[in-house]
This record gives C-alpha cells, structure tokens and sequence, in this order.
C-alpha cells in the first residue's frame, strides 16, 4: 500500500512538472498525420538507403545541385535523411526512429496515453543507442550497422576500459533493461531455475511410478513410513483440493478415494502436496504484482464539457472586448507630501506630555513605543505592573486634554498586545495618494474577487479588503469628512482591478453630481433598467425599481445556480467558464453587481419602507448570487440605519461623525467621533476597529480614469437589468399592441420556424441582448404564440406554423 501510495505521489510530482500542450482536435489531425508520415518517411529512406546508400555518398556534397540524381526512393532528401540518421548517426538501430515517429503520430491520432508514449521514447532511445553501440563493437571502422555514434563510442570505451570491458558493458545493459523494462529479479531466474528442476523431478517420479504400480500390494516399510507421515497432511490436502477449483483433476481422484488402491493414493498425495508447494509459490509471487492504476471514469457531461475545453479553451468572458485596457497609473496623481517624515521633537514633545500626563494620575509607564501612521501616530503604552486599565481609559479626556488635540483615541487595551494605545494625530498628516495604494503590491497581486484598496492603516501598510466578503458596505460620515472620496477610492479600486465583464455597478446618486462621472463608462460598467435613459440613479422613485429589479436578478441568479447545483456566484463562474453549463439553457457569465448609495438617509426620509424592504431583501440573501451593496449616509441615526439593516451590513466604515450616538449608531462603540476628517476612518467587519486613512482621489483624477476606460471599445448597451413593472402599472402580460418591439413580428417567426420558446433562440437568431429577448418571449406570450415559463424547459409554441401565424397575428389586429 506504502509503496503504491509513493507511486503514486511521484507520478503526480512528475506530471506538476510537466507542461501540457492542449491541442485541438484540428492540431491532432494535422500533427498525428504528419509524424506517421515521417515515420513512413524515413522508412523508407532507411530502407532504399541499405540498397542505394553507397551509390549515393558523392551525390551528399552536391545536394543544392539539381543536375545531381541520387538513387535513394526518395531522392535527395531520403539519401541525406539515411546518410544522417544511419551512417554519421546511430547506424540500422534509426528504422526505431522511424518507428517511434509512427508510433507517436499513432498516438496523437487516437489521443492515447502520453505517458506511454514518453516511455517507448524513453526506452527506444536507449535500445537505438545500446544496438549503435553492440554493432558499433563488432566493426573495425565506421559502416552502416553502429553508424558513427556507435563506432566512436566504442572506440571511446575501448581506450578506456578494453574489449572485455565493453563487452561486459553491454551485458550490463542488457541486464538492466530487463530489470527495469520487464520487472525481472533475482528470484524470477531462480524461479525460473526451479521449476525447470521441478519438472524433470516430475519426469522422474512419474517414471519411478510406473514402475511401482506392478508391486501395488506390498509397500515397503520406508513407503509405510512416509505415508503415515504425511496422512494428516493427505487429508487436509484433500480438503482443501475438494475446494479448490484449480485441482478438477484432483478432485475427481478424490471422489473415489475411497475406492482407490494404496498405491494410487501414494500418487495423488504426491501430487496434492506439490499442488500445495505451486500454490504458496503462487502466493510468493503474487506479492511483487504491481497493481495498475485504474483511471476513474468520467460521467458524459464531464467528457463533453472535457471535449470543448480542448477545442476552444476555457470560456473567456473577457473576450468581447478583448482589446480593453485597464486603466493605468500614470492617470492617478503622484503628490510631493507623500511618504513619511519622522518629526522627531515632536515625537518627543507627545511622549513627555503622554508620560507627564499619567503621572499626574499616579500611573507609572514602564515602556513606551510609537508607530507613526499617515495621519495619526499610536503611543503604546506599558503601564507599571498593578495598574488597572479602566483607569486609563476613563482618563481619555484628561489626557486629550493636555495633549491639546483634536482626535485622540484610547485602545485600552489593544486587542492580542497587552499594550494600551494612544492615537495621537500628527501635525503634518500626509496624504495617502489613490495612485500609493494601488501600485501597492498588496493590491496588485491580490487574488481576491472584489479588492478594494481603502487605504493605509496606523503602520502605514495598505489596506485591501474584499467586497465580495464583506459582504455589503455601509460607510457613515459628517458632512465633508471624506465619504464621497471613500466611494470613488472604492469604485477606482474596482476599476483598476475588474474587467468590464466581470463587474458592473448600479449607482443611485441623490445629490445627482457626485457619481455623474461614471456616466462616461455606462457601456463599459454600469447596469440600468431596461427604459430608463440615464444609467446613473439620480430620482428617488426610480430607485425603488431598480431596487425590486435587483431582487428579481438575485432570484433569477439564484434560480440558475440552483440549476447548476452550485453554492455561490464563484464556483457559478468556474463552472461556466470550464463550459459545463449550456448557454441554451440560460446559463452565462454572471458578473459581479456593485449597488452605490450615496447618500442613503436621504432616500429613506422620501421612499421609507418602499427602498427599506429590498434593501433589506438584498443585503440578507444577495451574497451568494454576487450582488453586494455599498450605502453612505451622513445621518447614521437609528432610523436611517434600521436594526434589519445593521444586521446585514457587518462591514461598516466610519468617517468622522458629530456625536458619539452617531458612532455608536455605525460602529456599536465610540470612537468615530474622534477622529480628524478628511479620509480619517474606523473600519470594521464585525470585530476589531482598525483606523484607516482613506486614499485620496481627486475628481480630475476620476475624470482621467472614466476618460480612459469611456474612450475605448464599449459594449452596444448598458449591462440590463430585468424590468421591474410597479404595481399600478398592471400585469406584465397586459401589453399593448402598439407597444410592441419593432422585433415582434420577426421573434414571431423564429420562434414558430423552430418551434422552441427560449430566449436564448432569440438571443442568438436575433443578436439581441437578453433582456430583450426576455421582453420579447414576455410579449409572445401574452399574444397566445408561446406559452407560459415552465421553469428549465422551452416554452411551449402554441401556433404550429408561419400560416397559422399569419392569420393569429392578423386577427389580432381586428
Ligand atoms: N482621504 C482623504 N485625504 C485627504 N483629504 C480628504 C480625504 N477625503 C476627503 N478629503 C477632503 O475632504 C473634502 C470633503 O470630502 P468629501 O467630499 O468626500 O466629503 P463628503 O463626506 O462626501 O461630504 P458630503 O457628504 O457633504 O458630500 C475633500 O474635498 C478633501 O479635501
């Protein structure tokens, strides 16, 4: 078992490490055919070379000379493929070459095994090159049968190691290749030995038995002796013979036992007894049987799925705008303060009043460490031993106080140190550019699904979260404390790092000019409702559609993975992308949706409950189906920020805020209170608060980037989402003749010519986009040609052909 196991680990290894070239099965063809074609080639070059091949040595030189005939089948090329391969090269062992060229093609052909054809390669070599050698050892100057390479290699030995060297040598070889190729052992030689003996043992005895048969009566008192001695044996033997279905001629001597003379029974215990020494032989060689490997099977989608993935690769949603080029960083502004300068007075000045503090309230500080941050640098402190902590914190305004400054923040104690922290903000912050934290390593090699740059924490690294985990945002901030900063920094981060198939944004902006921007990128990466003209959200009763049209997507994305039997949006993708779902059954590539609320307290104070619900709806079930929700609000009050909408949105950001209720409203704790503004923030997913400072990105800088993106190859529409039809507008299936798509009439008749009701029929015959062709499926129905949505099957054609449609859609106008 131990052994297999390594085998099989090793083999693994060795196939890590090979590279896999997927051909198609066009490649297959074409290169299969051609290496069976060279085989044959060289064949028959080698062959009419053993004829021709003398006649042709002074016809190599004038090769580029057409006057020049050489005798070889195949003329010029054959006789300098044979003069090559046989005579400078390996000697009559090259036919192999030509054998393993057809053998490969054979292969490639057939799709067979590669690792067995490495091994006949393997092996070919060795044998063309032991033969080169052995005939090579024969010759005395260079000829046709070792070629050059065997003749000098011998001569090579032979310098070193003499005739009987080389000889031994090549035993040597032998012996090895019949190790390794066939398994063979010690034992199997010797076994092999043993049975040769056994069987002219065998000879004999049945020749001394013969001539026992005729003094059947009288045993003498040695055969006495040896019978007694092996009864018990006799019987046992027999026994087991009776279950043995190996020993049907045994058995059947057996069953008449009892009839048998003595004599024959001496016979049949001799020949039950070597039964028994063949079967444990058996049993001895069974133990050095190498059990195969059995491939497990694969289920026929798989194999499909197998088959398409080598003929056209992976699907790459990325592939209709393949062309697209991400943004790049010379677009993001580079400022002069950036970095960190180390004020060190004032690194002092801090200690000293910290220290000074403290001891007015009899605390004594054993040690003392700073980390300076961007905008603030964290003391920590380690008090002197018995001191309490809660005395330190209940001392955050004393100390605040003497240390006059604004923002200051006690961590008593940080959580997993053992130290209290004192956060106080520098006098010259610096500015964490957009552009620092995204050529940031962290950032550009992030494998995460939605990496957002925030950022730089107190220790000055960046800070990437993912959105996709999160899995909803809220961000919360007074007025003009960097909340629409911190929205673009996460839309930019998106930009930088997602390709347009791979996200799209739904924005719904109140104050109608904070995201305006990112209209110039709607083909590119928004997502709007299907009649709506701007994609950017900026009316408050639209929002309550696209909102309701987000829970429809999220139940429709949810209907497909349930379909595809997957769990989330991710092993959806995967799936898709190694083409095991069938588009023909409405599978696609689903992209991520980023939802943006800016300003949500605003929506609440006009649609309440209205945008309350699927907000809510949202947030508790989206997650899985790649839909994550981003909202800021200046007001975090309770009623803003519902409990339902708090439970749902574990990951919160905090600028700065005017009261600690507000702080506590967005982080359950204070803190957001004392912070400093611009880009100063609380960030936390649950557990730990960690002060962030937000990169900065600048609305020219925005305008670059959307200039950018907006200026390149789009797609002909924005991403749609589905048509939400508000309650007073009726029924869906209530449409009106004169509403219809100018496409109708044409949808009609794909739809009967096929008799198949799918949008994807449409989708394709029409190239339309799947919205529309939703839409369309939508108005067929309610005009009696198709009928209702049966869940995974096509819709059934409820008229039989163009005739009959012709006539359903005249009497309709009527
Ligand atoms: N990360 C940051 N780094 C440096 N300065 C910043 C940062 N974020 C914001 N600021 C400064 O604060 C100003 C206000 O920021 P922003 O417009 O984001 O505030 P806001 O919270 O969206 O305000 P409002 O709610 O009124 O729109 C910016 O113009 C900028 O000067």
């Amino acid at each position: 078992m131990a052994k297999k196991k390594t085998n099989s680990k090793t083999s693994t290894k060795k196939k890590l490490k090979l590279p896999s070239f997927q051909l198609s099965s066009q490649q297959k063809l074409v290169f299969g055919s051609f290496l069976v074609i060279f085989g044959i080639v060289l064949c028959i070059a080698f062959v009419s070379f053993l004829f021709t091949g003398e006649a042709d040595q002074s016809t190599l030189s004038d090769f580029a000379s057409r006057e020049v005939k050489p005798k070889n089948w195949l003329s010029k090329t054959g006789a300098w493929l044979s003069d090559l391969f046989i005579q400078r090269g390996f000697g009559i062992s090259s036919f192999i070459f030509s054998g393993l060229c057809c053998l490969s093609g054979v292969y490639i052909l057939t799709d067979s095994n590669k690792t067995k054809l490495r091994k006949h390669w393997f092996w070919g070599i060795l044998i063309i090159i032991w033969l080169s050698v052995f005939f090579g050892f024969f010759g005395s100057k260079i000829d046709i049968l070792g070629g050059t390479v065997g003749f000098e290699i011998n001569t090579y030995l032979q310098d070193y190691i003499g005739k009987i060297g080389v000889s031994l040598l090549l035993l040597f070889g032998v012996i090895t290749y019949l190790a390794i190729r066939f398994r063979l052992t010690f034992e199997s030689f010797a076994n092999l030995f043993h049975s040769a003996k056994k069987d002219i043992k065998d000879e004999f005895t049945m020749a001394n038995d013969e001539l026992i048969v005729p003094v059947d009566n009288n045993l003498t008192e040695e055969a006495e002796a040896f019978k007694s001695a092996f009864d018990i044996k006799e019987k046992e033997t027999i026994d087991t013979a009776f279950d043995d279905d190996l020993n049907d001629d045994i058995l059947g001597d057996n069953m008449t036992l009892n009839t048998i003379d003595t004599e024959e029974k001496e016979v049949l215990t001799n020949t039950a007894l070597e039964v028994n020494i063949a079967e444990e032989e058996t049993e001895e060689e069974d133990l050095s049987i190498e059990v195969e490997k059995v491939a497990e099977e694969q289920s026929e989608t798989d194999n499909l799925s197998d088959k398409l993935v080598a003929d056209f690769g992976l699907f790459d949603p990325t592939l209709e705008l393949a062309k697209y080029q991400f943004p790049t960083l010379d677009l993001l502004r580079k400022y002069d303060s950036e970095g960190i300068t180390i004020n060190q007075e004032e690194l002092e000045e801090n200690k000293n009043r910290i220290v000074d503090t403290l001891k007015n309230y009899n605390i004594g500080i054993a040690n003392i460490k700073a980390t300076i941050g961007p905008t603030v640098t964290l003391y920590e402190i380690v008090p002197e031993a018995g001191i309490r902590i809660s005395k330190i914190k209940n001392l955050e305004d004393d100390i605040a106080l003497s240390l006059s400054a604004l923002g200051i923040r006690i961590i008593a104690p940080i959580p997993g140190k053992g130290t209290i922290g004192i956060e106080v903000p520098n006098k010259n912050s610096t500015i964490v550019s957009m552009r620092s934290v995204i050529a940031s390593k962290k950032f550009q090699s992030s494998d995460m699904q939605l990496p957002i740059a925030l950022g730089k924490t107190i220790s000055n690294e960046t800070f990437v979260v993912d959105l996709a985990k999160m899995p909803h945002l809220l961000m919360a901030g007074a007025t003009g404390q960097g909340k629409s900063v911190g929205l673009n920094a996460v839309l930019t981060s998106l930009l930088y790092k997602k390709h347009p198939a791979e996200v799209k944004f739904v924005l719904v902006d109140p104050k109608k000019v904070e995201l305006t921007l990112f209209n110039k990128i709607e083909r590119h990466y928004l997502a709007k409702l299907p009649d709506s003209e701007d994609a950017i959200i900026t009316d408050n009763t639209k929002v309550i559609n696209t909102l309701n049209s987000l829970c429809i997507e999220m139940d429709n994305r949810y209907e497909l993975l349930k379909s595809a039997m997957c769990r989330n949006i991710a092993e959806y993708n995967a799936k898709f992308k190694e083409r095991k779902l069938n588009p023909n059954e409405g599978h696609q590539f689903l992209p991520y949706i980023v939802l943006v609320v800016d300003e949500f307290a605003d929506l609440i104070m006009t649609a309440g409950k209205e945008v309350e619900t699927p907000i809510a709806r949202l947030a508790q079930l989206a997650r899985a189906i790649g839909i994550h929700l981003i909202i800021a609000t200046q007001r975090p009050s309770v009623n803003v920020i519902t409990g339902i909408i708090k439970a749902n949105f574990p990951a919160r950001i905090a600028f700065r805020v005017t009261s600690k209720i507000d702080s506590r409203t967005i982080l359950d704790g204070a803190g957001a209170d004392q912070l400093i503004g611009r880009g100063d923030m609380l960030y936390t997913q649950g557990n730990d608060l960690i002060r962030v400072q937000c990169a900065f990105v600048d609305t020219p800088e925005v305008e670059n980037i959307t200039d950018f993106i907006g200026s390149q190859k789009a797609y002909p529409e924005a991403y749609m989402l589905p048509e939400f039809v508000g309650e007073e507008s009726g029924t869906s299936l209530d449409i009106d003749i004169s509403d219809r798509d100018s496409l109708f009439k044409d949808a009609a008749i794909v739809i009967v010519t096929a008799q198949q009701g799918s949008a994807s029929l449409l989708q394709r015959k029409l190239k339309l986009g799947y919205n529309r062709a939703g839409r369309l499926i939508d108005q067929l129905e309610a005009a009696g040609i198709v009928g209702p949505f049966e869940g995974s099957k096509a819709r059934q054609v409820l008229i039989p052909d163009l005739t009959a449609l012709d006539n359903h859609l005249e009497n309709e106008i009527q």
